[in-house]
């Protein structure tokens, strides 16, 4: 089929190399031109395992192009997705739709009669109606809008697409049905469940699936908080709670909470959007969960400056900088608030990452960083496990131990062998958890 895939970012890149993956002709939309050019050389502009390699295969297959707005050749597409972003609104908890309407209205200038666009972006409830109203009123017709939320995760996005849980659409018609199903035939053949909704539910469906994995690991960071005060283990809290098929053990991996591009500014568009509804009281729980998941921040920072007296002057490295890792993605990072927070204290902040260093220069300038991991954490007064990159809970802890000043570790993320650390001189300390050192 011949598709067009607008916005290419975290999103859109993925969908657009899938959909060329799933053998189809996909032109991918993307007017910045900084990823445009990158993408167009087989250049992936984001660090996502995969996606890399897929990018340069589906490019040489000639199924996949690059453009920077639609043309004649992307107006045939039998189906349009749009993928372009929806960020917190400056100054509100409010999902910005401009992106999305704009990207809209654009394409009911093109967009063919039998042609079917299928949102992606993740929206407010109603957004899709709305679209549809103005989109109709531009092209002269009845344009075939569907909404098709992603549930991708970062790091693992093209498995997620080309194999995902369960594929949701709303849709007004069902001619966008069919042809939703055909674009999706052979992950469908596989049986990935197919959720045929109507447009309000499918909209929701996605804010209320992040809503829960985000009350899910505010659940569990919220008993850390009681497990610091009680002497309790929140680590072995968890563990005991997931055997429970009811509660399961995913997601409750307690530490310096959520970030990324999606959680965050979603449970606050959600909460923004229930008010506007009239049932902000609804999903007010959400507020908690969100200062739950800010209080883990702080008391990282306090927990450096109980440990170092007062942070000023004093030599912190914080291992591993992005949202998650196998993602260079810096957008509401617990790791870099935190940094920056201790750096604006006075502290002297050297970060290590794998793959984030680059977005990190242009992100905070104000910090330093070091690619080579041994030379990163040398002279340290203290060292915090921000991101649980592979290679830092495979580190040999004495090696480390040789090279820092004062052998002290915060355990951002519960990822490191506490014994092992502590065999080799380290005093660890671990948010939700009592540890004692020698
Ligand atoms: N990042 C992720 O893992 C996932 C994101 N989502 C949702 O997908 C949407 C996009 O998220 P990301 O890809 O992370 O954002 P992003 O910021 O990485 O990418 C958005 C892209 O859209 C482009 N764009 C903006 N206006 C445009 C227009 N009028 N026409 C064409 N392109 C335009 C931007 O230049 C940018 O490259 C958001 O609604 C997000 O909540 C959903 C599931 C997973
Ligand atoms: O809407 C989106 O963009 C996506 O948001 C999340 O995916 P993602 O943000 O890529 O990453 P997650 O694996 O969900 O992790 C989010 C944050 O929660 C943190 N986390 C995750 C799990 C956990 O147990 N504890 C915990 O602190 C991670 O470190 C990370 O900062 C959802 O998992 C996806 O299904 C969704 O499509």
């Amino acid at each position: 089929m011949k598709v067009t895939v607008i916005g290419l970012g975290y999103l859109g890149a993925t969908h657009a190399v899938a959909m060329a993956e799933l053998g189809h002709e996909v032109i991918g939309i993307e007017p910045d031109p900084r990823k445009l050019s990158a993408l167009s050389q087989g250049v992936l502009p984001f660090h996502e395992p995969g996606l890399d390699t897929a990018l340069t295969k589906t490019l040489a297959t000639g199924k996949l192009t690059f453009k920077a707005a639609h043309d004649a050749e992307s107006a045939a597409s039998e189906i349009f997705f749009i993928c372009v972003g929806t960020p917190q609104r400056a100054g509100s908890d409010a999902a910005d739709t401009s992106y999305v309407i704009s990207a809209a209205e654009d394409l009911a200038r093109w967009v063919g009669r039998d042609a079917v666009v299928a949102g992606k972006s993740t929206v407010p409830v109603g957004t899709a109606a709305e679209l549809k109203k103005r989109m109709d009123a531009i092209a002269g017709f009845d344009v075939h809008l569907a909404w098709n939320p992603e549930f991708l995760r970062e790091g693992t996005a093209l498995e997620d697409s080309l194999r995902p849980d369960r594929i949701v659409v709303g849709t007004f018609d069902q001619h966008s049905v069919q042809v939703i199903k055909n674009v999706y035939a052979p992950i469908l053949e596989s049986g990935t469940p197919f959720l045929e909704l109507d447009v309000p539910t499918a909209e929701l469906v996605k804010v209320a699936a992040n809503a829960f994995l985000a009350t899910k690991i505010s659940f569990i960071n919220a008993m850390a908080e009681v497990a610091e005060v009680s002497g309790a283990d929140a680590v072995a809290l968890a563990k005991a709670i997931g055997y429970d098929e009811r509660i399961g053990n995913k997601f409750l991996r307690t530490g310096i909470g959520f970030g990324g591009g999606c959680l965050p500014k979603d449970i606050r568009g959600f909460m923004a959007r229930a008010d506007e509804l009239g049932v902000g009281s609804a999903v007010e729980f959400l507020r908690n969960v969100d200062q739950v998941n800010l209080r883990r921040r702080d008391r990282v920072v306090s927990l450096a400056n109980t440990e170092l007296g007062e942070v000023s002057g004093k030599a912190i490295t914080m291992l591993g900088i992005s949202f998650k890792p196998d993602s260079d993605d810096l957008r509401d990072s617990p790791a870099l608030e935190i940094a920056q927070r201790l750096q604006a204290q006075g502290a002297h902040l050297t970060v290590h990452d794998p793959v984030s260093l680059v977005p990190l220069a242009s992100r905070a300038p104000e910090l330093s960083s070091e690619q080579d991991l041994m030379a990163a954490v040398k002279s340290a007064d203290l060292v915090i496990l921000g991101t649980e990159w592979k290679q830092y809970r495979e580190v040999d802890p004495a090696e480390l131990g040789e090279l820092v000043k004062t052998k002290t570790v915060i355990d951002g993320r519960n990822v490191l062998d506490v014994a092992r650390w502590q065999q080799a001189g380290w005093k660890v300390i671990a948010l939700g958890r009592n540890i004692q050192n020698g």
